[in-house]
């Protein structure tokens, strides 16, 4: 009989509901200053990072190896707040991998899964605590932060092969942004867009 090769030992991490985070390893943490010019209102931007460089999200890496029989998983936090009148965000990527799905389960907080393909579809789902977003296979993926007052705290699992393609939307953006138009958020066509 084949035993089974095991690479990484059964591991339990604590996730506190209410804050997302771990005691047990550091996040990887993403100021404002690091993600400036993602924002529509890029002055906006700037003028907010002199006045305090606000710390607009936070998740784990937790290590698995990049294969495909591991599953990487973690928490990310994405703190209440908006860059002129656009609701913070996190910088949001394509997988290396294209033909990659992602999986996030929403624990505190409401929000939006931002997401778009190569092929021109876009989709926004709104989720909330207890409801997961499936992110298919081939979508840049963004999650968006629209309560004034919550951090937006989910928990992801991805196949570990599916490596971060940040470059193609840190050149090209997202074709929509998440604004607030009358005290609500609304989605509307990125001028900066450059598909
Ligand atoms: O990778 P970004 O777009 O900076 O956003 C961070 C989130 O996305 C992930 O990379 C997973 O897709 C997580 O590490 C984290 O939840
Ligand atoms: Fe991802």
């Amino acid at each position: 009989m084949m035993t089974p090769t095991t690479t990484v030992p059964a591991t339990v991490t604590a996730f506190d509901l209410v804050s997302g985070l771990s005691a047990q390893r550091p996040t990887l943490r993403r100021r404002l200053s690091a993600m400036a010019a993602m924002y529509a209102d890029v002055e906006a931007a700037r003028a907010q990072v002199e006045r305090d460089d606000v710390l607009v999200y936070e998740f784990y890496d937790m290590g698995v190896p990049e294969t495909s029989g591991d599953v990487a998983y973690g928490t990310s936090i994405t703190y209440p707040g908006k860059v002129g009148d656009e609701y913070h965000m996190t910088k949001g990527h394509f997988h290396s991998v294209l033909d990659t799905g992602e999986i996030y389960f929403c624990l505190r907080g409401t929000g939006y899964m931002l997401m778009e393909n190569p092929e021109g579809d876009w989709q926004a789902a709104e989720f909330g605590p207890g409801q997961a977003v499936y992110v298919p296979r081939r979508y840049a993926h963004r999650s968006i932060n629209t309560s004034a007052t919550e951090p937006l705290v989910t928990f992801f699992a991805f196949p570990g092969h599916a490596g971060h393609d940040y470059g193609t939307i840190e050149t090209r953006g997202f074709r929509k942004l998440c604004v607030e138009r009358d005290g609500e958020p609304v989605f509307v066509d990125n001028p900066k867009w450059a598909g």
